[in-house]
């Protein structure tokens, strides 16, 4: 059995930031987000590790998993930050085939290329630098929550996928029981965000809890995707509804 092992990053970063650091809700533009993912990049991994005691890399197997990627495949991670994804993508699709891994944090893909080989492109996933029909497979970890505009970005996704492909979204779960969402915010503000302020990230991470606030339910992402153009889709709810993932057929 694979014994989860923390590497507690030392407590870097300043205590007190002067005001104009401070995340302002709502964070309403793009510069400004780009900016917080740039912020964190340092200790993203590490705090996402010690946070989920491991489990987000459980759910990021399962949104790569409902890809359907397979050995030879061409395919595509849209804010794919420090590249978590991107790895489990080149798993699947092996030496023939080909992981595309975009985002728009400078820093989230210098962590990302410091890991590993994969193609990282700087950009925009409301406006994607590739061709029609040119992945078999994407994935978008906890990115689609954070872009401006959505719709937007699932139709670039749903543009560049080819025919009959698969798009597999994974975020926290916008969940309609309030217990559910109780402890979501029980978690995030007793747990999350005292830890992520001893690293003078808490107004990063009260973002996160906004940001999940303002996010859509499972059965409203459902209708966006096939209002972007997707043919089906399908939102699996993980972790006793903490967590989902949309699976939106092109
Ligand atoms: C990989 C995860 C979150 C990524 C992530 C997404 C964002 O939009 C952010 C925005 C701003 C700052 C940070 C992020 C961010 O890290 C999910 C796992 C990490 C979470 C931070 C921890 C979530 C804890 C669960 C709500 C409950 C876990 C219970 C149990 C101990 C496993
Ligand atoms: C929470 S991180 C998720 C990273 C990775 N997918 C994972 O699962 O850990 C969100 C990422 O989305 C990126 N992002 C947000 N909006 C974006 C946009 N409009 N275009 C490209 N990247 C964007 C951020 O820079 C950040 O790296």
């Amino acid at each position: 059995m694979a014994v989860l092992q923390f590497t507690l990053p030392s407590i870097t970063g300043p205590r007190h930031r002067p005001e104009s650091r401070l995340v302002r809700w709502p964070v309403q533009c793009s510069t400004e987000r780009q900016a917080l993912f740039n912020r964190i990049a340092p200790v993203y991994d590490n705090l996402n590790d010690l946070l989920s005691l491991g489990g987000h890399r459980v759910w990021k197997r399962m949104c790569v998993s409902w890809t359907g990627a397979k050995e030879g495949d061409t395919v595509l991670d849209v804010c794919c930050g420090s590249g978590d994804l991107a790895f489990l993508l080149s798993e699947k699709v092996g030496i023939n085939g080909k992981v595309i891994a975009l985002d728009f944090s400078k820093e989230q893909l210098q962590v990302a290329a410091s890991r590993q080989r994969e193609r990282w492109v700087e950009g925009d996933a409301i406006d994607l630098p590739f061709s029609v029909s040119s992945f078999d497979a994407a994935t978008i970890g906890y990115g689609l929550r954070n872009v401006l505009n959505r719709k937007k970005a699932l139709e670039e996704m749903h543009r560049v996928l080819k025919p009959g492909s698969k798009l597999s979204i994974l975020d926290f779960n916008k969940s309609s029981q309030p217990i559910t969402s109780s402890i979501q915010d029980l978690m995030i503000d007793n747990v999350v965000v005292p830890v992520a302020s001893g690293y003078g990230l808490a107004s990063e991470y009260q973002y996160l809890k906004n940001s999940i606030k303002e996010y859509l339910t499972g059965k409203e992402l459902e209708k966006l995707a096939l209002e972007a153009g997707f043919s089906e889709a399908e939102h699996y709810e993980m972790f006793a509804g903490l967590m989902g993932n949309l699976v939106a057929k092109r």
